[in-house]
């Protein structure tokens, strides 16, 4: 298994380029939330914009809309006509990345919505929390789901999407075999978190503890999509994805602890990790690239 090195993230890092506007930047569409739960899709909207794509916009049921309206102004919101859970997934712009499944449920309504969904989607697109859930029951599903697609499961869900497994070997290597099979990139979260496209297999270097806090996952999906949106091919969104994810709480261990950070912290520090990844490429901060 290889690391993921301080050089290999050099060499995938991409600046923004000085004459970017945000319709350069790309467009992130997060799909997701439910009554109750749409804090998770929130997190994974803030932490795609403070990724650097242009525009962000959130797909969520009716209930969802003035909530993300008010917490976070930036990102633009489209409603399902259901009140409390995602019914059908319908949208009149081409994104340039989606993210589906934080906080969505497994309502039957919704598992009906990412059916359909799956038989039409295009482009770069993460498939995290309850959209994995969802295919778990519908393994047959497996085959709508596009080449290069990220899949993003915590030890559990990789285990409702395949078998219990009893060691964490036994689940990185099927986690391999899995990837190869569906043509999908996996990225098995954990301590440490791999990430796989069947051939060639990878180790995050960064992150710690700190990361074992509610909704820091439903940040990583925004993060990653947010790479893909900007143009980041699948497995270097992976990879820079989690590298940044866990370098936030690198940041912050050594001045808050690992028991008071939070998911938003995550995205607070976004900021200061792509700083430290800037630092790594030997170029100066705000060098005219
Ligand atoms: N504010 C919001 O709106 C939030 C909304 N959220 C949303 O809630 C939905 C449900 O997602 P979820 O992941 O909380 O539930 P679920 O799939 O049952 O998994 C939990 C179980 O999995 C296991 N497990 C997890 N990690 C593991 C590890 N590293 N290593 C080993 N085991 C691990 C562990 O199981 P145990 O070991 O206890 O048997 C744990 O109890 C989803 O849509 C999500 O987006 C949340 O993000 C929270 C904030
Ligand atoms: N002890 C740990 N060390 C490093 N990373 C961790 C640790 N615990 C959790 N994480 C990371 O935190 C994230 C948790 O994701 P997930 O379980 O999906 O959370 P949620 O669904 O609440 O958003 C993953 O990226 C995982 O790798
Ligand atoms: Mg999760």
């Amino acid at each position: 298994m290889k690391q993921i090195t301080r050089d290999l993230i050099s060499t995938l890092y991409k600046p923004t380029k000085e004459d970017a506007h945000k319709g350069t930047k790309g467009h992130a569409l997060l799909v997701g939330g439910s009554y109750g739960k749409m804090g998770s899709i929130l997190l994974s909207s803030k932490a795609a914009l403070r990724t650097g794509c242009g525009l962000v916009t959130a797909f969520v049921p009716e209930c969802g809309v003035s909530i993300l309206q008010t917490a976070f102004p930036e990102a633009m919101a489209i409603a399902d006509d259901n009140q409390k859970a995602i019914s059908s997934i319908t949208f009149d712009f081409e994104p340039s990345a989606i993210g589906i499944g934080p906080g969505m449920g497994t309502e039957e309504t919704t598992e009906e919505a990412f059916g359909e969904f799956l038989k039409s989607v295009k482009g770069p697109l993460v498939i995290d929390a309850d959209a994995l859930n969802i295919l778990s029951g519908k393994r047959e599903w497996l085959k709508r789901v596009p080449s290069t697609t990220i899949l993003t499961p915590h030890p559990k869900e990789f285990d409702r999407l395949t078998k219990t497994h009893d060691t964490i070997e036994a689940r990185q290597k099927s986690a391999v075999a899995f990837a190869s099979e569906h043509k999908v990139i996996v990225v098995l979260k954990g301590a440490p978190t791999i990430i796989t496209n069947g051939t060639e297999t990878f180790e995050n270097t960064t992150g710690n503890a700190a990361l074992a806090t509610a909704g820091s996952g439903d940040v990583l999906t925004g993060i990653i999509t947010s790479l893909l949106a900007q143009g980041y091919q699948p497995l270097e969104a992976a990879q820079l994805g989690v590298y940044l994810h866990g370098l936030t709480a690198d940041i912050a261990v050594s001045h808050t602890g690992t028991e008071s950070f939070i998911a938003s912290d995550i995205i607070g520090l976004l900021g200061k990790a792509f700083l430290r990844i800037k630092e790594y490429t030997g170029k100066p901060i705000g060098f005219r690239n």
